[in-house]
């Protein structure tokens, strides 16, 4: 390789490559094309709230570890706001409890998705895998994980728009949670791409974060696959064996 090919990015260019990564980002999954143009049956809707709730409790864990490997005052006092976000605060409810009434809102029990027993383990992988990473890689990499967001400005927006019509049987009180995520997300994808632009200078670095953007792109799509399986195909794990949802809710490790 020549030199010339191992030349930094520039911030601009960087950012660029950055958000160049949004044409994988899950929202070209064919799981949420139909999902956003009202295709989605109940069940699948239902599915997705389900599994997805796995995620939800999944971040505060990972933005846990985030800030245990955090050795910078400054940003441990802002990160540690996005887990009051998902956890609630000061009386106000949090971003899990927001999920819980989405899943009541679209028919589940608070105790069937507590219980994670839609969980897929695809999901599951898929969203352990995400966790492991922050625990175990350096506060900055983990960091810059998170910044998929980047590529979804409107995505809350767009189901706060289009889920009534498209699915008029949701009750209204189940929106909350993308209403929060409006402000929320805008805030957190600003601290992420600050990190991630003051962190990554040599070419070989933002190479590896170009890579790690991947990994968290397959992360998301990987998920809607799993749903895929099970709620579009009907192909849900042990299929051939059995209608029970057998698959483990969960190993401790
Ligand atoms: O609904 C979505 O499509 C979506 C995507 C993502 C994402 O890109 O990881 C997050 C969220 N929502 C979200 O609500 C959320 O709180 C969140 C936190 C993070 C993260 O990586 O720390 N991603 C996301």
């Amino acid at each position: 390789m020549s030199t010339d090919a191992q030349a930094p990015m520039t911030r601009d260019e960087f950012e660029q490559a950055l958000r160049a990564k949004g044409r994988f980002y899950h929202t070209q999954h064919p799981y949420h094309i139909a999902m956003y143009d009202g295709l989605c049956t109940p069940e699948q809707i239902r599915g997705w709230v389900a599994n997805r709730y796995y995620y939800q409790v999944s971040i505060p864990v990972k933005d846990a570890a985030i800030l245990a490997n955090c050795t910078d005052r400054d940003t441990r006092r802002q990160w540690i706001q996005r887990i009051l976000d998902h956890d609630g605060y000061d009386g106000a409810i949090g971003g899990i409890e927001a999920w819980l009434r989405l899943g009541e809102a679209v028919g589940l029990t608070r105790e069937e998705m507590i219980s994670q027993e839609h969980v897929l383990p695809g999901v599951r992988f898929a969203v352990d895998a995400y966790v492991n990473f922050a625990r175990r890689a350096t506060w900055q990499e983990a960091a810059s994980s998170s910044l998929t967001e980047l590529f979804a400005p409107t995505i809350h927006q767009n189901r706060l728009d289009t889920w009534p019509t498209h699915y008029p049987w949701v009750k209204p009180e189940g929106y909350q949670y993308f209403r929060q995520r409006l402000s929320e997300a805008r805030r957190d994808v600003e601290h992420g791409l600050h990190i991630t632009l003051d962190h990554y200078t040599t070419r070989p670095e933002q190479d590896r974060m170009l890579e790690i953007l991947q990994f968290k792109l397959d992360v998301l799509w990987s998920m809607l696959d799993a749903m895929t399986m099970a709620y579009e195909l009907n192909r849900p794990p042990y299929h051939t064996v059995t209608d029970e949802r057998v698959y483990h809710k969960g190993l401790v490790l």
